[in-house]
């Protein structure tokens, strides 16, 4: 799903031990950004009060976040480096960490639904649900024709409504209920906006088809007709270290998995660490995080129990494969990915030119992170790495300014003891 641009290395090696500054003239360099880029990404004027207070209400100032770049990411052969918004130290080392030891194998691979979107009309009142069922679907020209009338500029891209559902339901509440499902394909929309004008357009006609009266016209979060899909091998060697044994770690990282896909109190954990590396995409590109969790949790319980959002298997010569699928609704235009300026030249880093190639190389990122959570879970420990990076906050809690930070860090992460106290201790030594 990509077009052709600029290839560009995404290695980035050192990135890691550079000030911020000297962080973003490499990423400058590597990926060619305009002077105003570089000024939006450093934090410099990046959200004029008037467009902050035309976003959303009653607003009284702006609320920042860091910003990072992950870097290493390979996916279907090309470079990638992922503009992250996060507050949670270790996910963008994480996520360098796997996307490095993946594009030695090759990186990850992907693919994706056509972006179509779900909105539901629900229509109650009803004698004859089944029969109001059949009326709708013999209707579907004329109500696609409906939808498509009310987004001119979306039909001309290509897009528009493809199509309908109808779901039946007999409730103990409000007895005999339709849902009709339009199917929407918003192109490069995230297209809440969009399915729901058509759905709130369609509804009165709706109604009379049926037989009886609508209530809720609104897109369903569960975008089960816009999934997305990466992969990633892994051989042995490149999983070893001087201290592990790939082949050892992989049987680790598979025992640590199955409890993912049975237990619902691991897989909830698990999965909150594949949102670790989705969520800071997301919300850097301006994209509403809100929908695309609400749909990850709903797909990852579709069958009625709750479990992992990724797989993991071992494959030909002992490699270990993983792979994820789930909804990934996310826009190059609407919401705040056109009005937010740091969104604009997020999206300029990452480089995609259409929703579809987001959604991918977004997943593959949600990919890594999960493997880099069974790698650590798998072989020393969740806290040895992610301490280690928390020390820093840690020692800015304590006290610590300027070059204190990273020694006191270093001190109270070597020990073993990474609290407030620890760090306040080492920062009267110094
Ligand atoms: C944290 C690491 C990567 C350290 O791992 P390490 O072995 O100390 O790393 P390293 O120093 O050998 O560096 C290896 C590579 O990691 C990256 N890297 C390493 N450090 C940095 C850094 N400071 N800044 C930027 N990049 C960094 C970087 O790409 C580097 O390569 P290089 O560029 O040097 O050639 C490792 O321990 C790790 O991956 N741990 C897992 C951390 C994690 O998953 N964090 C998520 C938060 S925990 C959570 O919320 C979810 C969870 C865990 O509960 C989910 C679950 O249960 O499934
Ligand atoms: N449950 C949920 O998740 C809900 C979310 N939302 C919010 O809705 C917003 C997203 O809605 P969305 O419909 O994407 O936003 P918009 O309505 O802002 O943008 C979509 C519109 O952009 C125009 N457009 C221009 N270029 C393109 C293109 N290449 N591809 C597709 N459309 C294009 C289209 O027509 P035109 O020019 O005619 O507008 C399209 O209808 C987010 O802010 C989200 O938070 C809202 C309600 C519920």
């Amino acid at each position: 799903m990509t077009k052709d641009r600029t290839p560009i290395d995404s290695r980035l090696e050192n990135l890691r031990r550079l000030d911020p500054d000297a962080r973003l003239e490499m990423l400058a360099q590597a990926v060619g950004l305009s002077d105003a880029d570089r000024a939006t990404l450093a934090g410099r004027d990046v959200l004029p009060m008037q467009l902050a207070d035309g976003m959303i209400e009653n607003v009284i100032g702006k609320f920042e976040l860091p910003l990072a770049v992950a870097s290493n990411f390979r996916v279907n052969g090309r470079d990638y480096l992922i503009p992250m918004v996060v507050e949670e130290p270790s996910v963008v080392a994480a996520a360098s960490y796997m996307a490095k030891i993946a594009r030695g194998c090759g990186g990850f691979f992907t693919s994706s639904d056509q972006p179509v979107m779900r909105a539901q009309v629900q229509i109650l009142g009803l004698t004859d649900p089944q029969g109001a069922r059949h009326r709708l679907l013999a209707a579907q020209d004329e109500l696609r024709q409906m939808c498509n009338a009310r987004d001119k500029v979306l039909v001309g891209l290509g897009g528009g409504c493809i199509g309908i559902e109808v779901h039946v339901f007999e409730t103990s509440a409000v007895g005999a209920m339709a849902v009709l499902h339009i199917l929407v394909d918003v192109r490069d929309a995230m297209g809440a906006n969009t399915v729901n004008t058509m759905a709130e357009a369609i509804a009165p006609r709706v109604a009379e088809i049926a037989g009886g009266h609508t209530r809720l016209r609104i897109l369903s979060n569960l975008a089960d007709r816009r999934l997305a899909r990466a992969s990633v091998t892994l051989t042995p060697q490149a999983l070893s270290t001087d201290t592990l044994d790939g082949a050892d770690l992989i049987d680790a990282m598979l025992e640590a998995y199955a409890l993912a896909q049975i237990d619902p109190y691991r897989a909830a954990t698990h999965n909150k660490g594949i949102m670790n590396g989705i969520d800071p995409v997301v919300v850097a590109t301006g994209n509403d995080w809100r929908a695309i969790e609400a749909g990850a949790h709903a797909w990852a319980a579709r069958s009625g129990r709750y479990t992992s959002l990724t797989t993991w298997e071992r494959g030909a010569n002992g490699a270990l494969t993983g792979t994820i699928e789930m909804p990934m609704a996310l826009g190059l235009v609407g919401g705040a990915t056109k009005t937010h300026p740091a969104a604009q030249a997020a999206l300029r880093v990452l480089g995609v030119t259409s929703a579809q190639e987001l959604a991918e190389v977004t997943v593959a990122v949600g990919l890594a992170q999960n493997m880099a959570a069974l790698r650590a879970l798998a072989s020393e420990g969740i806290q040895k790495g992610h301490m280690a990076l928390h020390a820093r906050n840690i020692a800015i809690l304590a006290g610590a300014t300027g070059a204190q930070i990273e020694t006191v860090a270093r001190a109270i992460a070597a020990e073993g003891r990474v609290s407030v106290d620890a760090a306040r201790e080492k920062l009267a030594e110094l």
